[in-house]
């Protein structure tokens, strides 16, 4: 059996870092194993433009503890009133790696995001000219449509359309939850890849449910049956390098996880590549580990894989339950409801 599994330093291509003390307490837990990570727009109020993702980058440098190396690849939020100008500046400056595409009402922070997606297509046009990727929050927000169908909805009319519309356009459907969001990424070319984050690799929507209701395990999009999950599992082991890691970890504090309406989010940035190592293993996949967090992202950016190296081996270490923060309470990190085998023993940067 493998004791220890040396792999290109992980990049994480989704994830939420807030602002401020939240900031402040969870940058650290990324920093310490990921090289990089498209960090999501989704604040109050939301990252916009050019200029205020150049500030809100800037926040998270000065956040960044002496000694660590972190290098956040910034998003824009996308309005009904983007200017596709603005989009094309920030990107040819350099700054920033995609946009980010919310159906109003979908999720946290989404009041800003678009109702009318025909008043954003100038700027998916310029986008699909200068190559810049869109992410997408993939989930319709109609009333009358099922929480556990809209995601597949939103394939069919919204997502799908689009692509014909605009063939040129890359896109990257984040965090997946379903066999079809798999099947549709795999048919296909090379301009559509897909995040898929550690906890629908680990929970069903058993797990939330059964038992007595778990607000940790609640995020968007909602983990479905099981047979899904599998599917998730299938293709992210699956070597194929339109699927790569993007953890979506959402921190937020426990009082507001644990009320009578409870935020969406799992806080999985601490202990990810310990699970994924163990989820990895399970599925007889060890192998396809690295190219899944640390290969397949920076190839479908265009980007170089990081210079250094990330090594795990094959023992168990406890990881803290709660994250303290001074932002209203602590965050508690994602049980897997096992003890992940693996633990990340080395890290180096260059
Ligand atoms: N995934 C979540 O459940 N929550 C995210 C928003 C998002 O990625 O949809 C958050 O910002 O809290
Ligand atoms: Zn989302
Ligand atoms: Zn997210």
């Amino acid at each position: 059996m493998t004791q220890s599994l040396t792999i290109r330093r992980p990049d994480d291509w989704h994830l939420h870092l807030r602002d401020g003390e939240m900031l402040r307490a969870v940058l650290p837990e990324t920093a310490r194993h990921f090289a990089r990570a498209i960090i999501m727009p989704n604040l109050v109020p939301p990252v916009v433009t050019g200029s205020q993702a150049g500030a809100y980058r800037d926040r998270i440098l000065a956040a960044l503890p002496e000694g660590m190396s972190f290098e956040p690849l910034m998003t824009l939020y996308l309005t009904e009133d983007t200017d596709p100008e603005d989009v094309a500046a920030a990107a040819a400056s350099g700054l920033v790696k995609a946009v980010k595409l919310y159906p109003a009402g979908a999720t946290t922070n989404s009041a800003s995001g678009v109702t009318d997606f025909r008043k954003v297509v100038p700027v998916l046009e310029r986008m699909a000219e200068i190559g810049l990727p869109l992410c997408t929050h993939g989930e319709v927000t109609n009333p009358e449509i099922d929480i556990f169908d809209r995601e597949a909805v939103f394939i069919d009319t919204v997502l799908d359309p689009l692509r014909r519309e605009i063939p040129q356009l890359r896109v990257v459907m984040e965090h997946i939850t379903t066999s079809d969001a798999a099947d549709y990424v795999r048919s296909a070319n090379a301009g559509l890849g897909a995040t898929i984050t550690t906890h629908h690799l680990v929970i069903n929507r058993n797990h939330i449910l059964v038992g007595g209701i778990k607000p940790h395990y609640y995020c968007l999009p909602v983990a479905k049956r099981a047979t899904h999950q599998q599917a998730l599992r299938k293709a992210a082991t699956s070597g194929d390098p339109r699927f790569f890691l993007g953890t979506d970890s959402a921190p937020h504090v426990d009082p507001a996880k644990e009320c009578g309406c409870g935020c969406a989010g799992c806080f999985t940035a601490t202990n990810t590549m310990a699970i994924l190592a163990h989820v990895f293993e399970e599925e007889g996949a060890l192998d396809k580990l690295e190219g899944f967090t640390s290969l397949n992202g920076p190839a479908f950016y265009r980007l170089a894989p990081n210079p250094g190296t990330l090594t795990l081996e094959r023992s168990p270490i406890d990881y803290p339950a709660k994250i303290e923060t001074q932002a209203g309470g602590p965050v508690t990190v994602f049980d897997p409801g096992f003890t992940p085998a693996w633990h990340v023993s080395a890290v180096s940067a260059d």
